[in-house]
């Protein structure tokens, strides 16, 4: 499904700009259709940064991604657009992802649009779907976002992801910004849609209880590079690095 080989990613940095930071090095993993690749590390490890690189929102300075075959680690803007509707991320502040000034119905239209699709009655019928899906009801559409809770809007932004059936999806903390109650029902839309699509996740979270509990394989990410990537029971009952071993024992005493 998807293969990141050798990935580098450098920002500007200093006063004047004039050095660079690596932030992304020299990483690489692989995510198979229908399984989760859990990522975790400390804030500013570069797992969002990791993120935006693997679906091409930002530009690697080095290295290859392949998806279902294809490299897409130079593709413009507009050689990304048709293979948008199957790579999708989801970020961790839902309020931000969508647009305040379009009503949730209009939100959810907008990905038919966008990739042609015009026929009203199925984009209504696909949208009551997806909405079921997630657990809520047609009575949100003529919403703003604004009038929604975090939780709802958290589901509007996975149901925009996924209506038009992406193999791939990027969890960046989806749950970060949700209460605890919320997260569970968040997680559960999330697993159900795996189940159902068979769609691969990267799935980023500081949370290792999340992770442990939503992943096949967990790679670890320590100043933009993965230093141990293990399957997830391995990784809790046998980590090989200090790193590891620290970051599961502050966790516990968290
Ligand atoms: N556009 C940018 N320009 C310069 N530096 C950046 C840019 N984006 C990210 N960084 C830096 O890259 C480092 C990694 O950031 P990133 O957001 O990827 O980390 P993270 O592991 O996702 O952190 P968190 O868990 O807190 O979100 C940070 O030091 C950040 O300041």
């Amino acid at each position: 499904m998807l293969e990141v080989i050798h990935l580098t990613k450098t920002f500007a940095a200093g006063l004047w700009g004039r050095t660079r930071t690596t932030v992304v090095d020299d990483v690489s993993f692989s995510v198979k259709a229908g399984t989760t690749l859990g990522l975790v590390g400390r804030s500013g490890s570069g797992k969002s940064t990791l993120a935006r690189l693997v679906v091409n929102l930002i530009p690697c300075d080095t290295g290859r991604i392949i998806f279902n075959g294809v490299e897409i680690s130079r593709f413009t803007t507009r050689q990304m657009k048709p293979l948008r509707k199957d790579m999708q991320i989801l970020f961790q502040n839902p309020e931000t992802s969508l647009n305040p000034r379009l009503s949730i119905g209009a939100s959810l239209a907008e990905p038919y649009r966008l990739h042609g699709i015009c026929d009203k009655e199925h984009i209504a019928g696909q949208i009551e779907m997806w909405l079921q899906f997630v657990g809520l009801d047609t009575g949100i559409l003529s919403r703003q976002p604004y009038q929604l809770s975090g939780g709802q809007l958290q589901r509007i932004c996975i149901a925009r992801a996924l209506l038009l059936q992406p193999g791939f999806l990027v969890l960046d903390e989806p749950t970060s910004m949700l209460d605890v109650s919320v997260q569970a029902q968040v997680i559960e839309v999330l697993k159900n849609a795996q189940k159902t699509y068979g769609i691969a996740y990267l799935f980023i979270s500081h949370d290792l209880d999340l992770i442990k509990a939503c992943s096949d394989e967990i790679a670890v990410m320590h100043r933009g590079r993965i230093i141990e990537q293990q399957p997830a029971a391995a990784l809790y009952s046998q980590p090989r690095e200090e790193y590891t071993k620290k970051l599961l024992a502050a966790f516990v005493n968290f």
